[in-house]
């Protein structure tokens, strides 16, 4: 389960946030352009409030802003951790865009607004409000934290401008029955409501499909590289990503159930470099994209996708920090990306702990990590085998181990990025993390945006 942080202080109003300032910065340029201030749009237009993990409901969140401002009606678009109770006070009409993550949990952007404020009913009689829930519903707590807030917003008195809408995995017709309550709100006619615009799919061919873990006990691993062609299969240009970032690919036929993959490469390189561990359904079938991108399709086949940005994840205000990358298995991926930014930047300051089963046959990337350490760019690498004699590790216990340097670390400006296992290693990094720094200083980095997580 990704546990929900432990509530933060509510820091002072100046030093807000710097990380998530830089990443609705887009949108709240264009709500400045319509409106003067946010005290202002609070009372006269709509607060877009959105909580989210992975991008998706910030997505949407900075397009409603777009369509109400192309309606006319002024709008600011703010991550739910800078929305404060005095604001939904002034406000007449919120917008609540948020997901589910962990196991029902709030996104960790979400984290301290649940902690104050969701554990009683407030008083907002005159608030009226929307809430889109974006979830999945093969998860067992479908939506959870969206019927959450909005039981709460209910109990404290705020009046629905519509039904609840709960979108499963993106569905577009449940979008396009959001487009329209949008649309509504801004005064606009259903059938003028502009169609949730996502960015454009391109064509990625599979380049090399790669085995790493050949004789792992584990499911197996592929490095895999794609590239854009164009519809007659010549190369064309990549589209830009920043480390941290997403490869959403469609398995042929699925067009409504995207995978998202953490890009390792940087564009750079030409290619979309992703690791894929095949995965298995519970009677044992493999998942249908990582056996196609493990070996089953040939290379030269063409797979739908895009690059989807993952501001939760990506480097931001921490550009200039030192980094301290933990992970497990296929979550390297995301690590690797900025580890391979900070060596072309010549920033050695990194801290990678690491994860796998069994040394002999896990040790991922092991050559270019190597390569890193030897070239100053990898100051301490820690990589733990879980079935290795005598004892087994896992991150958590090694970063146990090194509290210490954690601490030092953390003190000295680092921040922390953790990807891979939302079940098991996260919860249990976060936990330990928790109890070394403090729960109010693991949770005020959250705030700061110097604990980010990518996990699934
Ligand atoms: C690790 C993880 C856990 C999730 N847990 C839930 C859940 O408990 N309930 C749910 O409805 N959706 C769950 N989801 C699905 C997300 O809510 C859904 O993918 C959503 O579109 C993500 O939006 P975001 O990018 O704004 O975070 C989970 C997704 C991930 C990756």
């Amino acid at each position: 389960m990704l546990s929900t942080l432990d509530a933060g202080r509510w820091l002072a109003a100046g030093g807000v946030l710097a990380a998530y300032a830089a990443l609705c910065w887009q949108c709240l340029g264009r709500a400045r352009r319509r409106t003067p201030s946010a005290s202002e749009t609070a009372a006269d237009g709509v607060l877009i409030a959105y909580a989210s993990q992975s991008g998706q409901a910030l997505e949407l969140a900075e397009q409603a802003a777009q369509t109400l401002g192309t309606a006319g009606v002024p709008a600011i678009c703010l991550p739910l951790e800078r929305v404060d109770l005095a604001r939904l006070q002034t406000c007449r009409q919120a917008l609540f865009v948020v997901s589910t993550c962990g196991e029902g949990d709030a996104p960790d952007n979400a984290a301290g607004f649940v902690d104050r404020y969701l554990h009683v009913a407030a008083d907002l009689p005159a608030l009226r409000y929307g809430v889109l829930a974006l979830g999945d519903a093969s998860y067992a707590r479908f939506c959870a934290f969206g019927r959450r807030l909005d039981a709460w917003l209910q109990r404290s008195g705020a009046r629905p401008l519509f039904d609840r809408i709960e979108v499963d995995r993106m569905a577009p017709a449940a979008l396009a029955h959001w487009q329209h309550r949008l649309a509504s709100v801004g005064g606009l006619s259903e059938a003028s409501a502009p169609a949730v615009t996502r960015a454009p799919l391109q064509h990625w061919c599979l380049r090399s499909s790669r085995l790493l873990n050949a004789g792992s006990a584990g499911w197996p691993v592929y490095q895999v590289e794609l590239q854009a062609v164009d519809a007659a299969g010549a190369p064309c240009a990549l589209p830009d990503w920043e480390p941290g970032d997403l490869l959403q690919l469609f398995p042929p036929g699925e067009d409504e159930r995207p995978r998202d993959y953490s890009i390792a490469s940087l564009p750079a390189s030409g290619m979309a470099q992703l690791l894929v561990r095949e995965v298995r359904d519970e009677d044992g079938r493999p998942g249908c994209m990582s056996a196609l991108l493990g070996g089953a399709a040939q290379t030269g086949t063409s797979f739908a996708g895009r690059v989807r940005a993952h501001p939760g994840f990506r480097l931001g205000a921490n550009a200039t920090r030192p980094l301290i990358l933990i992970g497990n298995g296929t979550g390297l991926a995301g690590l690797l990306a900025h580890l391979r930014w900070r060596a072309q930047q010549g920033d050695g300051r990194n801290w990678l702990i690491f994860g796998e089963r069994q040394a002999a046959f896990d040790a991922l990337h092991a050559d270019e990590l190597a390569s890193l350490e030897a070239r100053d760019l990898l100051a301490r690498c820690d990589r733990v085998f879980s079935r290795d004699a005598p004892a087994g590790e896992y991150v958590q216990h090694r970063l146990e181990r090194a509290a210490d340097t954690l601490r030092e670390w953390v003190e000295g400006g680092a921040a922390i990025y953790v990807c891979g296992n939302a079940v098991g290693m996260a919860p249990a990094v976060h936990e330990t993390l928790g109890r070394l720094l403090g729960a109010d200083a693991l949770a005020r980095l959250a705030e700061e945006g110097r604990y980010r997580r990518d996990v699934y």
